[in-house]
């Protein structure tokens, strides 16, 4: 079974990588995901200067599932920068960006522009944790005006970090308007499921301390629609890459996600309670199911859902 693929000038042995947030904030971690059965890596989003992000506990995993409002935590945009100067490439890397504005997402892309390094950046459009902010990518008007500004900024390929959309209306629409940019090359879908809450019952209290214990949900929590969105934006826009995101945590996710189309796969919660491990174990068994479905390789099998 190979599980390899070559994509935008990029080879990954792998199809799965750490979804941006999540082993990716320091450079000890990131060296530890480069290290690891992962076939690529992102590092944190990151913003114009460093931040400290929002206050504890902000981060919760249950038996289904994360919760989350980091807050943008991050080391600044140089720290991620300098790492992808020096890094050997004997992997994709690809730098989350995702500025406070509009004009530090331009400054820090015209600062990657003019390092002319190999790594792609995936502009974060989907923060759902910065109190007051709402998530660019729900107003569609500002998406078309900040895809435009970067596209004038940025020459080279880079992708969009997008939320989950629910309504067939939304998923046409967006992708009417990614499909303007040749630029984007590539969707990363899902970031978490914005604004959830949790709640530990014996102490009646919500799990998290921020914006009154509201997050981002990942994990089982999102499987469903990570895999709708994957799926529409697929269909919507083929002749860009989807990377999947939301709810791997086997084999069967992860060949889930590639039957909706994504080109590769991206792991958050199952990542952050298992560990770097978790690629060597999912990259098994997805090769075990391929391999009792007789597929040799994704291209079997990638895009192929079947409807009733
Ligand atoms: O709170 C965060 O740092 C965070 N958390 C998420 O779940 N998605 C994001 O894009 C970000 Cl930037």
């Amino acid at each position: 079974v190979d599980l390899s693929l070559e994509w935008l000038g990029m080879r990954m042995a792998s199809p799965l990588y750490n979804a941006s947030g999540v082993m990716c904030r320091t450079r000890e971690e990131l060296d530890a995901v480069a290290g690891s059965a992962a076939g690529a890596l992102i590092t944190k989003s990151c913003t114009l200067t460093p931040r400290e992000g929002n206050p504890e506990p902000r981060y919760h995993a249950t038996a289904l599932g994360s919760i989350n409002s980091m807050g943008l935590p991050n080391e600044g945009y140089p720290y991620y920068f300098d790492y992808a100067q020096q890094f050997d490439y004997r992997k994709p890397l690809f730098v989350s960006v995702s500025g406070m504005s509009l004009e530090d997402n331009l400054f820090m892309l015209a600062d990657l522009r003019d390092r002319h390094l190999p790594c792609l950046p995936e502009i974060n459009l989907s923060c759902p944790n910065l109190p007051g902010k709402p998530q660019l990518a729900y107003d569609f008007a500002a998406t078309a005006e900040a895809l435009e500004k970067i596209s004038q900024v940025y020459p080279g390929a880079f992708g969009v970090k997008l939320p989950p959309y629910f309504d067939p209306v939304h998923f046409a629409q967006m992708a009417a308007l990614l499909n303007r940019f040749e630029g984007l090359r590539f969707v990363t879908c899902i970031n978490s499921v914005g604004n959830g809450l949790l709640i530990d019952l014996a102490s009646e209290t919500t799990l998290i301390s921020p914006k009154g214990g509201l997050g981002g949900l990942g994990g089982d929590y999102v499987l469903p629609t990570a895999l709708a969105n994957v799926r529409e934006f697929a269909r919507l826009m083929p002749d860009k890459h989807v990377i999947g995101c939301g709810g791997i945590k086997s084999g069967a996710e992860a060949f889930m996600h590639i039957l909706c189309g994504a080109t590769a796969v991206q792991i958050g919660t199952c990542l952050h309670e298992e560990g770097v491990g978790a690629f060597a174990r999912i990259q098994h068994e997805l090769a075990e199911l391929m391999a009792q479905k007789g597929y040799q390789c994704l291209a079997d099998f990638r895009g192929r859902l079947k409807t009733l």
